[in-house]
């Protein structure tokens, strides 16, 4: 089967509002998926759903034949499917290395002996050291991660959540608040990952949306109104009626 995500008509209601409704798409394995749509859409709220974070009112979340649909944000990271943008999740007086031991030794759980512990510790740090080295910070290392540059800080979290071992990862906005210069940087950091991970991602850069989707889907008052190609976003009538108008002019 070539989805690994399918999300079938989720239901999240705000009160009278519906944030999503009824919203349904797929993931394929292996692509690189973004979700579009103007503010207020339902984006996050449709994240959160997908993550776990948030319960939906109706409808299933389908992982990889799993159905994940009320299951905690932890059954979501241990079957697979994890979301970066956690900034709380960076310790700041920990240096670059020890945040990324750490993130490791999570996902390995624990063990008893101190023979044990020893041994994980050495393989935790050759472990953190080839994350740094993916997603760009071997330079960075020993600074503590407070001190980094903001694009810096992006690309830890990135490292912190590839120390889950995604097969699935849900990048919500990762280029948000990034000068053109580090968004630069994140979209060749972002084409190298795609190697090994499937990426769905929310964002609102249209250039590097454009840039790194294999399949863009379209959100408009908690719907998705069309998935598609690229080319066939660019050119579909009611996304440029709805949401493109404007934010399409350079794609
Ligand atoms: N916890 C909440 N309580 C009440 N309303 C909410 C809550 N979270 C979101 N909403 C509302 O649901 C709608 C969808 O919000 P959401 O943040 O999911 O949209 P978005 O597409 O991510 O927007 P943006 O692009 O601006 O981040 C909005 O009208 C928002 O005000």
């Amino acid at each position: 089967m070539a989805e690994l995500l399918e999300v079938q008509g989720l239901v999240k209601r705000f009160g009278a509002l519906a944030a999503t409704d009824h919203a349904s798409f797929e993931v394929r394995r292996g692509e690189v998926h973004a979700l579009i749509g103007p503010n207020g859409a339902g984006k996050t709220t449709l994240i959160h759903q997908i993550s776990g974070a948030l319960r939906p009112d109706a409808g299933r979340v389908m992982f990889a034949g799993q159905n994940l649909t009320l299951a905690s944000v932890d059954t979501h990271v241990r079957a697979g499917l994890v979301r970066s943008y956690q900034i709380t999740s960076i310790f700041k007086r920990f240096s670059v290395l020890d945040n990324l031991v750490l993130a490791v030794l999570a996902r390995q759980g624990g063990q008893r002996s101190a023979w044990r512990v020893a041994r994980k510790d050495h393989v935790a740090h050759a472990r953190a050291e080839a994350l740094a080295q993916r997603v760009g910070l071997t330079a960075q290392l020993d600074r503590a991660a407070g001190s980094l540059g903001h694009g810096e800080q992006r690309q830890l979290e990135l490292g912190l959540a590839l120390a889950a071992e995604p097969r699935l990862l849900l990048l919500d906005e990762p280029m948000a608040g990034m000068g053109p210069d580090e968004s630069e940087r994140m979209v060749e950091l972002l084409q190298l990952l795609r190697e090994k991970h499937t990426l769905l991602l929310v964002e609102h850069d249209m250039a590097a949306v454009f840039k790194l989707a294999d399949r863009i889907s379209t959100l408009v008052f908690g719907r998705v109104i069309a998935t598609g190609s690229p080319d066939e976003i660019r050119e579909h009538p009611e996304v440029r009626k709805a949401y493109l108008g404007d934010e399409m002019e350079n794609v």
